[in-house]
């Protein structure tokens, strides 16, 4: 620092400095580091999230990407998202409710749902799977959007879980469209296989067992049409993927399963960074 009244930029990157730079007055600091003068329009903490916006953001630019600004999802910028999705009543009431439950964290985010509804519409699909409910916010996502005559074979092998699930379904108007399969998923789906339902489903959805993964898609491919999608997910699951260091089992049997996929020719795929991470995979 220098012995006179200036500028003090040493927590911000120049780059950002610059690239802010016409959007706040810096900060003044005395010879001893009092701050005389503030930003006009931030305090100093907001004006650090404002420098830092950029540098915690992008997370990749260099030529391996090429040059792309490649994002990564802050706080800041995950409650903005949040607050451009478009998540109808009965399923924050669900979300709300089940956040005061032991394992709320398994429920998928407001924005893979929207997306998961998405799919479905956009697919026009009437006959869909999921696998693993829990308390029911994946499965009402994609109930809510079904059309009249729709169905939804919804596994789940815990029942009291399944007691909230139904209860929404039932105020949401779509108990008639989600049929239930209490029991072990990849039971119900070798014998919704051999009851001759393969290639008679338009979608799935996949967020049970980890190291189930490659035997519900095995199960699931023969149950989907060809065009139909099958979702992934946890794919990320919590950057563990990613990390040569992390070797437990359920790890290893996502990481291994991703690798497969890679080279699954009978699919078309697109690895997709949302919540945990989300495989949308097409079958040809
Ligand atoms: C991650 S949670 C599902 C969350 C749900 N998709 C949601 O958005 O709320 C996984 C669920 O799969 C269920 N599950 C795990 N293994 C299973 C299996 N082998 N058969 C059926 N359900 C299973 C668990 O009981 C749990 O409720």
């Amino acid at each position: 620092m220098s012995g006179s009244l200036g500028v003090v930029q040493r927590w911000v990157n120049p780059l950002v400095a610059f690239r802010t730079s016409r959007h706040f007055n810096p900060v003044v600091l005395s010879a001893r580091g009092v701050i005389v003068s503030r930003p006009i329009y931030y305090n100093t903490k907001v004006l650090q999230c404002v420098a830092n916006t950029v540098t915690d953001t992008v997370v990749a630019t260099d030529d391996s990407y090429g040059h792309k600004e490649v994002i990564s999802v802050n706080p800041r910028l995950y409650d903005y998202l949040l607050a451009n999705v478009r998540e109808p009543e009965i399923l924050r009431e669900l979300r709300e409710e089940t956040a005061t439950m032991r394992g709320s964290q398994m429920q998928v985010s407001p924005d893979q749902a929207q997306l998961l509804a998405m799919l479905v519409q956009i697919l026009g699909a009437e006959r869909c799977i999921e696998v693993g409910i829990y308390t029911g916010y994946s499965s009402l996502a994609v109930a809510l959007v079904l059309p009249e005559g729709g169905q939804l074979v919804a596994c789940e092998r815990d029942a009291k879980s399944l007691e909230v699930a139904s209860r929404y379904y039932e105020r949401a108007g779509v108990s008639e469209k989600v049929k239930v399969k209490l029991g072990l998923a990849a039971d119900t789906l070798k014998t919704m296989i051999q009851n001759g339902e393969g290639s008679s489903y338009d979608f799935a959805f996949v967020d049970a067992e980890k190291k189930m993964y490659q035997d519900y898609f095995e199960l699931l491919l023969q149950l989907v049409r060809v065009g139909g999608v099958i979702v992934i997910d946890n794919v990320l699951w919590h950057g563990r993927v990613a990390d040569p260091l992390v070797n437990d089992l359920k790890t290893v049997s996502i990481r291994n399963f991703n690798r497969n996929l890679m080279e699954d020719n009978r699919v078309s795929i697109s690895m997709v960074p949302i919540g945990d991470g989300m495989t949308i995979c097409r079958k040809r």
